[in-house]
């Protein structure tokens, strides 16, 4: 059987003494995976402490040997993330944030011209993050979590405040890249449209625990 794409061994993270998240074993074969729970169950802790944004107890693997805890440049090149609200540094531009993330991330800066361009990030791109709206930031964040090379993208409430323009390119897009082999997390309150994605299987955030069904 091949690698789990992602595997969470003893993870508890708490907030302050407060438990939130307490999963002794979950493993994700490669696909497309929806995240639900009820608002505060614990599904955007799970995604930071996924993206080893956050810190957490216990370990996650990458691929089967990449180690948040051994490797955690390599783990973090493997994983991206777009939060459900994303906020940046006033004074940078999306030029900025594009170019820092594909020099640290690398990848196919084609691909990402492309991807600008059919969201419609390119018209704004070079004026500073301050003057976006929130669907502008949206379309941004979403556009670099397509940088570099990941295994694993994690999108967190990624259909809101976007425009149909945008909700068709990003639809394409997790098809496309699933089909190369990368695999997704998508919280989302509201149905994930089920003639444009096929889900592998449904994560549920509850009592501290994720189960897979
Ligand atoms: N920085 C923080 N400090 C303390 N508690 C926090 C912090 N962030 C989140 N929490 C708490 O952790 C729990 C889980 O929050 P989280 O944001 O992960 O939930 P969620 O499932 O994403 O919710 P929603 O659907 O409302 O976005 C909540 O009880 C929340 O109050």
């Amino acid at each position: 059987m091949p690698d789990p794409v992602i595997a969470l061994h003893a993870v508890k993270k708490n907030y302050q003494d407060v438990p939130i998240l307490d999963i002794p074993q979950l493993e994700l074969p490669k696909g497309i995976y929806w995240l639900q729970g009820e608002n505060g169950a614990g599904k955007t802790t799970c995604m930071k402490v996924m993206a080893g944004l956050i810190p957490f107890k216990g370990e996650i693997l990458l691929q089967g040997n990449v180690s948040s805890r051994q490797h955690p440049v390599q783990f973090r090149r493997l994983i991206n993330y777009a939060e459900a609200e994303p906020l940046y540094p006033s004074f940078l531009t999306g030029r900025d944030l594009l170019e820092l993330y594909l020099n640290t991330k690398g990848g196919d800066r084609e691909a990402v011209r492309d991807i600008s361009d059919s969201m419609g990030v390119d018209i704004y791109v070079n004026n500073p993050v301050s003057s976006y709206s929130s669907g502008m930031l949206k379309k941004l964040s979403l556009l670099l979590a397509f940088t570099g090379n990941p295994a694993l993208i994690l999108l967190d409430e990624p259909l809101i405040t976007i425009d149909t323009r945008a909700l068709t390119v990003l639809y394409d897009l997790i098809r496309t890249y699933s089909a190369k082999g990368v695999s997704f997390c998508i919280t989302s309150h509201q149905a994930l449209d089920a003639e444009e994605l096929t889900v592998t299987g449904t994560l549920k955030v509850a009592h501290k625990n994720i189960t897979l069904s």
